[in-house]
């Protein structure tokens, strides 16, 4: 029977994998705008998938530090239902960004310790989701979908913030029930867990993957 979490299925390159993400039961689907991803998409790519895409699936787009000229340009071509900011942005910018462009915004924080979970509450405040991911490690060339986890018991007695948050980093097929289980999140985001290489996405994966944090 379906539960109420919500999965998020990030950095989909191609037609094949809109359709592996809408038939698998997820509620969102990311396109990363960051060149040195394995996962980056260009506009006219994100406005094929986004076109491409069933109604009742959210299309997200993953931005970095992203200036306005850029953001300009993916809402002017790219139909979306949410902007993800996953660089340095500040809580100002968040704000910023989400009254230029009147879409909801998704802040990620990247947590490593419990000196990072400081700026959940700050973020809560001007974000309309968290996206609560692992820091990445020092000199690594993404900042996130290194398929990395954090410790989990970092957000023991804190299930809830004013904002839905998703839990994101290191997630699979293998351990998304857990991960429901032991962070009481309703909301998963997952990249390198379901891919057969960098930036290959596999429908078996994908549907394993919801099916897990549904079960
Ligand atoms: O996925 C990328 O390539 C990426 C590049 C630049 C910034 C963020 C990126 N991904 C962010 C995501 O939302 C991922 O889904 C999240 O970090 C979890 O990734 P993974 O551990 O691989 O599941």
């Amino acid at each position: 029977m379906p539960t109420d979490i919500r999965v998020k299925i990030c950095g989909l390159c191609r037609p094949e994998d809109v359709t592996a993400v809408a038939d698998a039961g997820a509620s969102y689907g990311g396109f990363v705008f960051f060149p040195k991803s394995p996962r980056n998409v260009s506009i006219a790519q994100a406005r094929d998938l986004a076109l491409g895409a069933p109604v009742g699936l959210a299309k997200v787009a993953l931005v970095v530090n992203a200036d306005d000229a850029m953001l300009d340009a993916i809402t002017a071509e790219v139909p979306l239902d949410m902007l993800q900011l996953h660089g340095s942005e500040s809580p100002a910018r968040v704000a910023e960004v989400k009254a230029r462009y009147g879409l909801p915004v998704m802040k990620a924080v990247g947590v490593g310790g419990p000196e990072d979970l400081a700026a959940i509450d700050v973020y809560a405040e001007v974000a309309d989701q968290l996206l609560i991911d692992a820091k990445p490690p020092k000199g690594a060339d993404l900042p996130g979908g290194n398929g990395l986890a954090f410790d989990w018991q970092l957000l023991a007695g804190r299930k809830y913030w004013s904002v839905p948050w998703m839990l994101a980093g290191g997630l699979t097929p293998h351990n998304a029930a857990e991960a429901v289980l032991r962070t009481g999140t309703r909301q998963l985001d997952v990249s390198s867990g379901v891919e057969s290489a960098p930036g290959v996405k596999d429908a078996a994966q994908i549907a394993a993957f919801v099916a897990a944090a549904q079960a």
